[in-house]
């Protein structure tokens, strides 16, 4: 179980209080209007913007001032998941070792989480010779390598177009499903939440609601959600 309990968390003069929990192994989707916090809150999660009161554990232990390269989770943000000087096998690597020190089973491992993510003897490019959707497929291959329990995704697919947005998330409701990670995934669009998300949390009025069952909040949204959705 992943808690917020009883969480402020400052970014700026912007204040979003979050007391919720997420079971393991599920996937969550995070919406709400734009500005409302959806980032502020991943960020705290993944230890980028500090606690200002209560804490957040995962499986009971408390990781609320933990740096962020020891919380057992990974993170893919909207853009910049990937070094341009560094091959496709380098930047799946830097998921096991920073440094780039490899072992022969690291390098084993990097290439089976290339195969599976589809991308097959593109170790050797760089990002810049990959479509938009094998890049977004090498970032998942280096999520696979790190083996973390939690996976935190801040919209890293919206600039692909409507059906490689698809096929990505099925990737990673794939690969949640395989290696039972609990997702946590912003989305600005309802069907993408729809698609993967069986739960979502509303971010909405300086609040992280607890996660509801996403079928249920988008087919009777409350106000806050109704506006933003139109
Ligand atoms: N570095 C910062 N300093 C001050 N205020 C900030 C900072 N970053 C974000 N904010 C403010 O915090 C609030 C929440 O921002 P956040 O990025 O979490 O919202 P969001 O829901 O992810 O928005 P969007 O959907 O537009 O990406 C906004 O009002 C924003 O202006």
């Amino acid at each position: 179980m992943l808690k917020l309990e009883d969480c402020i968390i400052r970014n700026g003069a912007f204040e979003l209080s979050a007391d919720l929990s997420v079971k393991e192994s599920t996937r969550v989707a995070i919406i709400g209007p734009s500005g409302a916090g959806k980032s502020t809150l991943i960020e705290a999660i993944a230890g980028f913007l500090p606690v200002a009161t209560g804490k957040i554990t995962w499986k009971g232990t408390d990781i609320s001032h933990a740096p962020p390269g020891s919380r057992p989770l990974t993170m893919l943000f909207q853009e910049d998941n990937l070094f341009p000087h560094l091959s496709v096998a380098q930047n799946v690597g830097l998921g096991i070792s920073p440094k780039l020190r490899l072992s022969s089973a690291d390098q084993e491992a990097i290439k089976q989480a290339l195969d599976r993510v589809g991308l097959s003897g593109m170790d050797t490019r760089k990002p810049s010779e990959l479509s938009g959707g094998q890049r977004s497929r090498a970032a998942l291959a280096r999520v696979l390598v790190q083996r973390r329990d939690l996976l935190l995704l801040d919209e890293p697919f919206a600039a692909l177009g409507p059906a490689l947005r698809a096929e990505m998330l099925d990737l990673v409701q794939e690969l949640c499903e395989e290696t039972g990670a609990t997702l946590l995934m912003i989305s600005h669009a309802p069907e993408d939440a729809r698609r993967i998300a069986g739960e979502c949390i509303l971010v909405a009025e300086g609040e992280a609601q607890p996660p509801r069952e996403t079928m249920a909040l988008l087919d009777n949204p409350p106000r806050a959600l109704r506006d933003y959705l139109g």
